[in-house]
């Protein structure tokens, strides 16, 4: 039996799926979204598709699987997680009859302390805890995802998959911030990176896809969803990231600013009145999309640029910007490129943001195929010219699959697997 129950508590949405890792099948998959705005959705999806030899997992299209979306105010993660289990209970399939071996979750800061999978003991929870003031948007709601998980399955063990594991490569010319050595040495101030367990899947979806080994390739991923990150992996090893110390860092998000000049925040302080905390408040909720349009949201900002809205069309601007400037300067660091990956929620379905980002770099090697680009697709496909010296492929991200798999070689290695 190899059952895993993976828990992925975004910032703002909660995702779960149930995965039987051995017979390569997804036995049902959720998401509910919008945790703390008025609204929410909760999306439960069931299916048993048959196992295909040789490929990688399918849960959409199968004749026999089946979705069901209802809308409803969703508070925090606690009642997310009944929502799910309410949805298991109300839909199936059963947890009574597979029973998760164990369960995944997804937990976004593990410092320097954590580079690889970890079973979850109340020590490892301080620890996260501890970690809460690095990645407050996201490591308290994952906590949360962990207690409620542990109350309701006390007997199987917990493993912690943590984003900030895949960037143990960087570099130290890449992780170190030019400040008094003494004093970053003495708060462990460093890049980390985030969405690791995307970037690895990706990275190796991409070489996969090519035909070539991972070790061989020199790539960008772009992971561009509510936090968005771009990391450049030098055969199958993250060498550059965008995300730092916290997931502030780097490219413009949802509702995190990304990259600004240091003092602005001085300048805010001293000029506004602006306590620290209000500062963090305003860079990582009131900042970004949402904070030059009003809406973090990319389809928001997609449909009133279409109208011809100002604030969305600056927002976009701004966005892309950011994007084109970091897939420049990767470029350079890795000196050769072969592949650029769009993935997660707005670099899998906004194709006006490929286009935009990657748009007058010809001379480059990059030249996006309009049409191609344009079509929609839950495979990985490419976008780029036959001619585009560099590849470029939409890639669907997965990582509750990474961390499923993650985390059954921790919790129930082959060896214990037998019978
Ligand atoms: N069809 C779409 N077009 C443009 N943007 C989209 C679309 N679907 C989702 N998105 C964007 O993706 C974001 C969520 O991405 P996702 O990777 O699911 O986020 P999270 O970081 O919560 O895991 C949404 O906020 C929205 O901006
Ligand atoms: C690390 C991070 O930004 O995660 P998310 O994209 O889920 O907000
Ligand atoms: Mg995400």
């Amino acid at each position: 039996m190899s059952v895993i129950l993976v828990i992925n508590s975004g910032s703002s949405s909660l995702k779960y799926e149930l995965i039987d890792v051995d017979a390569r099948e997804k036995l049902a998959s959720g998401l509910i979204e919008r945790i703390g705005e008025r609204t929410g959705r909760a999306t439960h999806t069931t299916g048993l598709p048959e196992p295909v030899e040789g490929n990688e997992l399918a849960l959409t299209g199968s004749a026999s699987s089946s979705e069901r979306s209802r809308e409803l105010p969703v508070r925090d993660h606690t009642a997310a997680f009944q929502v799910m289990l309410e949805a298991f209970a109300e839909r199936g399939p059963s947890l009574e009859e597979h029973p998760p071996v164990a369960i995944g979750h997804r937990v976004v800061h593990g410092g320097k302390r954590f580079f690889e999978p970890t079973i979850i003991t109340d020590l490892v929870k301080i620890n996260i805890e501890d970690l809460s003031e690095l990645a407050p948007l996201h490591n308290p709601a994952n906590l949360q995802g962990i207690e409620a998980a542990q109350a309701m399955f006390p007997d199987v063990p917990h493993v912690a998959v943590f984003d900030t594991a895949f960037h143990q490569t960087l570099p130290p010319a890449a992780y170190t911030y030019a400040i008094d050595a003494e004093l970053a040495e003495k708060y462990r101030v460093r890049r980390y990176g985030f969405h690791g367990t995307s970037h690895k899947y990706v990275s190796e979806q991409a070489a996969e896809f090519i035909g070539k080994p991972v070790t061989e390739v020199k790539q960008l991923v772009l992971h561009l969803g509510n936090g968005a990150s771009i990391t450049a992996v030098d055969g199958g090893r993250s060498v550059e990231t965008s995300m730092g110390l916290t997931p502030l860092e780097g490219l413009v998000m949802g509702s995190r600013s990304g990259d600004l000049d240091p003092a602005v925040l001085f300048h805010l302080h001293r000029k506004a009145g602006l306590s620290f905390d209000q500062l963090d408040t305003l860079l990582n909720k009131h900042s970004g999309l949402v904070g030059l349009s009003g809406t973090r949201d990319m389809r928001d900002v997609l449909e009133r640029r279409a109208e011809g809205d100002e604030a969305a069309t600056l927002a976009f601007d701004v966005y892309v910007h950011r994007l084109k400037g970091y897939v420049g300067a990767y470029s350079a660091q890795l000196g050769r490129l072969d592949v650029i990956s769009f993935t997660a929620g707005v670099g899998e379905n906004a194709a006006p943001v490929r286009a935009a980002a990657l748009a007058g770099l010809e001379r480059f090697g990059i030249k996006i195929d309009e049409e191609r680009n344009s079509e929609r697709s839950d495979e990985t496909r490419k976008i780029s010219t036959d001619a585009s010296e560099v590849t470029v492929l939409v890639v669907p991200t997965d990582e509750e699959l990474e961390i499923a798999r993650e985390t059954l070689a921790v919790a129930a290695p082959e060896s214990q697997r037998r019978e």
